[in-house]
This record gives structure tokens, sequence and C-alpha cells, in this order.
């Protein structure tokens, strides 16, 4: 198994954010710009919160990188949170707190159960490590990936597909231009959904209210049989499906036709498979997303991801103070009401992550060079022998 892991560090409000990414290969040239880039577009996106104009997420490297390139051991990478400074009376390290505790909980967050759990008395003792501001380390450890993947001809794109019930005609879109530098302010290659979508962004920001959607990624230039079947653990449509879920209010995920598999025939939803006249195996269709067998088969891999609404409500719902035990509407923190968009960044990421590992897990993760060679010699083969 490979051990190309990774850990974040970090609370919403602290000092600053952090994770350890161990078991790329040496060689790899790290492009700065690119991580920064991928930051920028994580905290985009029509109906983010205010704190989005309050950071400028900015990636600082401080082991694992020698003039640029990595040298195989662990990379460790930092964000400065700029508003901890604004927080110090609620989130110094030691001393004690000055601020307001948080009492009521808040319906579909991590705050009742986490309290309960952890034996806190404050609310922010949860929410400030269940908030998605986690998310930013997560897209900084999947650039790198990224750049990895990239180094052997592998990139990830993704497009929001629905918001709040506004779709996408995806028969409209030219899956070509997904990946053009962030298709629209909400990622989204259908313009007249999108005016919809901020339409109804808008509404419910109005009614203080919150949306969640469904975004799409795609994976391009994977070989065929990354994954296994031999072993459940080891059946990358699962890990993919896991990364998913991983990120906070992910409730579904699709692969290829996904839930549709259950509705239509065998002979609408397999892909048939034929031989051009050089005598290379191709498919007219990739309802399978990608995956069969738990392995990549050499089509694009396309995941979707379906969203919860946000659970900070302007308009807050009914619920129970921690404290006295009675029935208060549900606290305020400034927040998103939606963020469907950025929730697409992290998903690319998160992909990065689970293809990256792959990867290392077939061809070896010492040297890049190497990693390219096994690469190169068993695409050979299976042309061949296809
Ligand atoms: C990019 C992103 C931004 C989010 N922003 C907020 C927010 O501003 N306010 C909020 O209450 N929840 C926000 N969430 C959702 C919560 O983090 C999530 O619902 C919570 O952690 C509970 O986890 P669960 O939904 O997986 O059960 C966001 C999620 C993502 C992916
Ligand atoms: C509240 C949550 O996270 C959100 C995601 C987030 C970010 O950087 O994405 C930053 C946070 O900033 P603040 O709480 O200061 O407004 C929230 O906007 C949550 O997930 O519960």
């Amino acid at each position: 198994m490979s051990m190309l892991r990774f850990m974040t560090a970090g609370e919403s409000h602290g000092p600053c954010l952090t994770a350890i990414l161990e078991g790329l290969p040496a060689g790899l040239k790290i492009d700065l710009e690119a991580i920064n880039r991928d930051l920028a577009r994580r905290q985009q996106g029509y109906g983010r919160g205010g704190r989005m104009k309050i950071e400028k997420d900015k990636v600082e490297i401080v082991s694992g990188v020698r003039f640029g390139e990595t040298l195989g051991g662990p990379v460790t990478l930092q964000v400065v949170n700029k508003d901890f400074a604004n927080w110090t009376d609620r989130m110094a390290v030691f001393g004690e707190p000055a601020g307001p505790k948080v009492t009521a909980a808040r319906p579909g967050h991590a705050d009742l159960t986490g309290v309960k759990k952890y034996d806190r008395k404050d609310v922010r003792d949860i929410l400030e490590r269940s908030s998605a501001r986690e998310t930013t380390m997560r897209v900084a450890v999947g650039a790198v990936c990224k750049e990895f993947l990239r180094a052997l001809g592998i990139s990830i794109v993704s497009q929001v597909t629905n918001i709040g019930g506004v779709a996408v005609d995806l028969s409209k879109i030219d899956r070509s231009r997904l990946g053009t530098e962030n298709g629209s302010e909400l990622n989204c290659y259908d313009a007249e959904a999108e005016q919809q979508m901020k339409a109804k962004i808008d509404a419910a920001k109005q009614a203080g209210d919150t949306l969640g959607g469904i975004f799409e990624v795609t994976v391009r230039g994977l070989p065929a049989g990354l994954g296994s079947h031999i072993q459940w653990d080891r059946r990358l449509d699962a890990k993919l499906a896991a990364a998913m879920m991983s990120i906070q209010a992910i409730k579904g995920v699709e692969i290829g036709a996904g839930f549709d598999c259950a509705i239509l025939p065998g002979s609408q939803i397999h892909d048939e498979v034929f031989l051009d006249e050089t005598g290379e195996v191709y498919r007219k269709t990739n309802r399978a997303g990608g995956l069969e067998g738990g392995m990549t088969n050499g089509e694009e891999v396309v995941v979707k991801a379906a969203m919860k609404p946000i659970p900070t409500l302007m308009t807050p719902l009914h619920s129970i103070d921690i404290e006295s035990r009675e029935a208060v509407l549900a606290c305020k923190e400034r927040s998103d009401t939606c963020a469907v968009s950025a929730a697409a960044v992290v998903g690319e990421a998160m992909t990065a992550f689970v293809m990256a590992e792959a990867i290392c897990d077939k061809f070896g993760a010492d040297a890049l060079v190497d990693v390219k060679a096994a690469m190169d010699s068993y695409k050979q083969r299976i042309g061949k022998d296809w």
C-alpha cells in the first residue's frame, strides 16, 4: 500500500493552518504560484461570506523542498490566518478567554454532538476545528499533488452543475472548456443557469437562508489499471467516494452515471467496447465514469458530489442552549450563504490526492524519474497487449 498521506492542523480563527504531506517522490518541481492560484480559487464564488474579504490565502513551505524541488521527505505547508489578530480575545493559545462563549448549537453542524463527546462548555471549542476553513490546507496539498500528476500528463478540472435545484443543462456543455481559468464566478459553464443560480443565492441571502448544490470533478490522462478489484480497500472508486465524503457538508457521491444506474437497464448503462482500425480499444460512452471493477479503465474519471446547505442560517433554526438547556434559536456566526464553487475546488484537491496515491501505489514513489519510467513502460505494455 502506498505511503502517500497527509494531515492538516489548525483552527478557523487560530494563528495558522498547517499540513504535512509525506510520500511524494523526490525531484518534483514545486510552483508556489500554482498552489496560491488554487487557494485563491477556493476563496472565490458568489455567495461566500465576509471572511473571504479579510483573507488572501498564501502558502509557505517550511520543509521537504530545497531550491524548488521535493527531497522525498515530508512537505510542510502553512497558511497564516490574517483574521487571528481580530480574535485573540477568543482564540489565544494561552491565557483566559475574554470574549463571549457560544452556547446555542447549530442544527446541521458538529456543535451539539461535539461539545458532548469532547466535554466542552463552549461550542467554539468544536466549531473552530469543524469549520471548512480547514479545506484551505487540503487545497494546498491537492495543488502539490496536481503538480505531480501534471508531470505525468494528468490533469483535474471541475464544474458546478446545480445550486439549490437550478441545474446546468449538461448537454449544452462543451467539456473541452472545463478547466479554462474559472469558467465563471460560480465555476459554472452554462451562463443562463449561472444567472439563475446567482438570483437564487441572492434570494436565499435575503431570506437569511442557505443553499447547497452539486459539483463534478473530471480527471484526464489517467492510465488504465490504477486501483484494484483484488481487495475492498484497494478499489479506487471506494477511495474516491470516501475522499469526497470527507469534505465538510458533502452528503452524496456519484461516479459516472451514479444513481441513474439503479434506474436504467444494462443496455443503457454499460459502455460498449470497440476496436479502431489500429487495434486500439475505445468506448463511445463513459457512463462508468472511468472506473470499472475498482480500477481506472483509461477513460476520464468523472465524480459528482452533493453538498447540503450551509448550517449557519441568518434566520436561525430552533435549537437548544447547551448551558441553560433552554429552547433558543441557533447562533449566528458570520457565514457563507452558498459555498458549492469553493467545495468544487476542494473536490479537485481530494481527487488529486487519491489519484497521486494510486500512482505512487502502482509505480513507486522514491524518485520522479523512476515513477515516470515505470509508468511509461507499463503504458507501453498495456497499449500493446490490448
Ligand atoms: C468550502 C466550504 C465552506 C463552508 N462554509 C460554511 C460556513 O460559512 N458556515 C457554515 O455553517 N458551514 C459551512 N460549511 C459547511 C460546514 O463546514 C459543514 O456543514 C459542517 O462541518 C458539518 O459537517 P457535515 O455537514 O459534513 O455534517 C462549508 C463547507 C465547505 C466545504
Ligand atoms: C464557518 C465555516 O467555515 C467557513 C469557511 C471558511 C473558509 O475559509 O472556507 C472560513 C470561515 O470563516 P469565518 O467563520 O471567519 O467567517 C467560514 O466562512 C464552517 O465550515 O463551518
